[in-house]
């Protein structure tokens, strides 16, 4: 099985060295090859998605990618800027749903920003559509404005927009994906405001129709963005949009502790994936040794559950993340009084440890 290892920019190579050492040590002979990607690929190859890299990734089995992005690179033009490499990645493989499970450890639940009674026990699944949306809407740009109160002034604008197919494929995941759990949807949207959403809700509502097992309710994205830190233990499966999915995910990340503790998967209509961490390539803390690698590791942990057929192996990681939480280690991000504050290679690892 070939794995495609992009470590990207910032963080991305030292949390991605850590869940590469993790694979290693389940002793399974995975090939693993490496590129350069994002701003590490535009210095290399004068790109951020090279073709070499779009190849392998496009040849692997799955592919396991840390985090794209860099300051020093946001007056390219937007083309060559680090973040269109994972833009383009998602869009040539296909990978419209994004799985993004936000789950608290019994040990993190001080270190949520939430009363613990509040979160504890905290399980639910965000279903993002990762290829469509305002993200990829054409016609978008800056252009003179052409009626109005400012017209002849110059406008930036984008174009939110959904097919009906992308919308009927990704509450199909989410549909079934709550078969397997509680079997709850929550679809969010904004259909109040925005025809692109109503569209969006009638959809859902009509693909529900062959899930009479599963329980839908609609709402409006800023009351789910108000309830998510109100009483999130509410929602069992949220399916929503690229964009409105890309804000509530950071927001359930900090009901689990930290953003460094949210993994993902990017499924393809077959399962292939790419698998990433939640967060970005944090410039504020590269090079320092310090980020949290766990969003990683369980991020290796869904590629081989979902794209790889390696169930056990997944719950191994799993297994021995847990127990290095239990054993009080903590990046800065998590860290509390009364635990042990460790790096990003000491986190790693301990989990490899925990799972030898
Ligand atoms: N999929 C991706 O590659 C991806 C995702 C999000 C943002 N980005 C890019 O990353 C760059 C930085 O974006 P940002 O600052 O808005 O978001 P970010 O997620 O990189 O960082 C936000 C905050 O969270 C912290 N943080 C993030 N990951 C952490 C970890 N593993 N451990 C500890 N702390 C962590 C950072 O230090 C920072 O304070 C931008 O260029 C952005 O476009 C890339
Ligand atoms: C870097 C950026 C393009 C990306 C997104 O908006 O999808 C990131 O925020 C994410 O959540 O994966
Ligand atoms: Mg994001």
């Amino acid at each position: 099985m070939k794995i495609a290892i992009l470590p990207g920019d910032g963080i991305g190579p030292e949390i991605t060295a850590q869940a590469v050492q993790v694979l290693n040590a389940l002793g399974e002979s995975f090939e693993m090859e490496q590129a350069e990607v994002g701003g590490a690929g535009y210095a290399a190859h004068g790109h951020p998605l090279p073709p070499a890299t779009l190849a392998l990734a496009k040849s692997a089995d799955a592919v396991l990618f840390g985090a794209v992005g860099d300051y020093k690179y946001d007056t390219l033009e937007r083309a060559l800027r680090p973040e269109q490499a994972i833009l383009g990645l998602r869009k040539e493989l296909g990978l419209f749903a994004n799985l993004r499970p936000a789950i608290l450890y019994p040990e993190l639940a001080g270190a949520s920003t939430l009363k613990p009674e509040v979160v504890s026990g905290l399980d639910i699944l965000i279903i993002r559509e990762l290829t469509g949306d305002i993200y990829f809407g054409k016609p978008r740009g800056v252009r003179e404005c052409p009626d109005g109160p400012f017209k002849g002034e110059r406008e930036g604008f984008d174009t939110m927009r959904y097919a009906e197919s992308e919308i009927r494929r990704i509450a199909h995941v989410a549909f079934q994906a709550a078969r397997k759990r509680d079997k709850r949807v929550t679809s969010v949207d904004k259909a109040n405001v925005l025809e692109t959403f109503q569209f969006w809700r009638d959809i859902v509502t009509d693909v529900h129709k062959e899930y009479a097992d599963v329980e839908l309710e609609h709402m409006y994205v800023d009351n789910a963005a108000m309830q998510l830190v109100r009483a999130p233990k509410k929602f069992d499966v949220i399916v929503t949009g690229n964009m409105f999915g890309d804000i509530l995910s950071d927001c359930a990340a900090m009901l689990t502790g930290s953003i460094g503790m949210l993994p993902s998967a990017s499924l393809d209509a077959n399962n292939k994936g790419l698998y990433e961490p939640s967060h970005g390539s944090a410039p504020d803390i590269a090079g320092k040794g310090i980020a949290n690698p766990l969003a990683t590791i369980l991020s290796a942990a869904m590629m081989l559950r979902y794209s790889l057929g390696k169930a056990e192996q997944a719950d191994r990681i799993e297994t021995a993340v847990k127990q290095v939480l239990a054993q009080g280690l903590r990046t800065p991000d998590i860290y509390e009084a009364g635990t042990t504050k460790v790096g990003t290679e000491e986190m790693g690892n301990a989990v490899v440890n925990a799972l030898r």
